[in-house]
């Protein structure tokens, strides 16, 4: 097993072994632990899991539109990536707009039900056309709120000013890299409410030392199947982003965790991905010399990935 399969294997098993049942938010319910840490050096390769295929133009898209400061998903649905859309969707079939088929807990329902499966599969491919093509529709239902983009790259203070806490924390790593205050936080409590869904990658720290920058980030909330792959994955390339921009080499991504859980559905999938031994990590590429800041997808590059058939679970909304 590479360090970082093996990492990964180990917490989805400590998971298995000691995780208490416990129900959800979303109902589905899940097997749940508290606190774990995992630690990934930058010098063994990429940490994108290889006992099942990552879809990195999906993590990398994201985290481009963090970036941005973007919190309209009509960037992601460019790309194809779908993986905020429910969350948008839930907003838009929740509004007094909204004449059609009755969506209450769709996410659910659409695995119970394959004749409602049909019905929300068409609500949400005209959804996602509207936002597409439709301007005005898109500004009002494409938009999440007040999440991690905004949050990024303009907090809002009580006088209205906006911090930039991202170009922030860059400027401060370059000009007093012994500083134990490089933080960027996405957990605005008074901004909670506007928001389609809390932060869960909530809080992360660098570190300067000997010329190597390392990344820390607290995780309140963790699906440790679907989304923990690519919070892994995306905030290792943004440890690469930041190193690049400040002269250093990527050195550790620490991975904090509150409430790691597995979801009850997801048990056959991560049984199937445990049975699996890995390959050789892959390396990352960034092929341009533009600021992290107008980074785009089209100039990032994963090289040398080598993975195990993807494994498809539903997503808890
Ligand atoms: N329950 C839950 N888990 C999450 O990981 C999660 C949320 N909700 N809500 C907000 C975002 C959205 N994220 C998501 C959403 C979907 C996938 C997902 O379905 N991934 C699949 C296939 C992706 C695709 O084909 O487009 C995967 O196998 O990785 C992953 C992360 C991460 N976050
Ligand atoms: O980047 C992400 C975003 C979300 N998640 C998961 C963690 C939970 O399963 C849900 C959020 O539900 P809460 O009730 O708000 O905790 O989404 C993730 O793992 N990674």
């Amino acid at each position: 097993m590479n360090h970082f399969d093996a990492a990964y294997h180990e917490l989805l098993e400590k998971i298995l072994n000691e995780g208490q049942y416990k129900d959800d938010r979303t109902g589905t319910g899940t097997y749940s632990i508290f606190g774990h840490q995992m630690r990934f050096d930058m010098r063994n390769g990429f940490p994108m899991l290889t006992t099942k295929k990552v879809l990195f133009k999906m993590l990398a898209t994201e985290l481009v539109w963090f970036i941005r400061g973007d919190t309209n998903i009509k960037f992601l649905l460019q790309y194809n990536n779908n993986i905020w859309n429910e969350w948008a969707f839930k907003k838009w079939v929740e509004s007094d707009e909204y004449t059609g088929p009755d969506m209450t807990d769709f996410g659910n329902r659409a695995l119970q039900d394959d004749a409602f499966k049909e019905i929300y599969k068409k609500e949400m491919d005209k959804f996602k056309s509207r936002i597409l093509e439709d301007d005005a529709f898109a500004e009002k239902y494409g938009d999440l709120g007040n999440v991690y983009g905004r949050q990024w790259r303009a907090w809002e203070g009580p006088d209205g000013t906006f911090t930039d806490q991202l170009k922030n924390v860059v400027e401060s790593i370059r000009n007093n890299p012994n500083s134990r205050r490089h933080i960027v936080t996405a957990w605005n409590p008074s901004e909670i409410d506007s928001m389609a869904l809390p932060p869960c990658h909530a809080f992360f720290q660098f570190y300067v030392n000997d010329g190597k920058l390392s990344l820390q980030l607290y995780q309140r909330s963790a699906d440790v199947f679907l989304g923990v792959p690519f919070n892994i994955a995306s905030y290792a390339l943004l440890l690469h982003l930041v190193a690049r921009e400040c002269n250093l080499e990527p050195a550790d991504f620490v991975h904090t965790f509150g409430d790691a859980h597995i979801y009850s559905n997801h048990l056959d999938a991560v049984n199937t991905q445990l049975s699996r031994d890995s390959y050789k990590a892959p390396n990352i590429r960034i092929n341009s010399d533009k600021s992290m800041f107008d980074i785009e997808y089209e100039d990032i590059e994963v090289v040398d990935y080598e993975f195990h058939p993807h494994i498809k679970a539903p997503i808890a909304v």
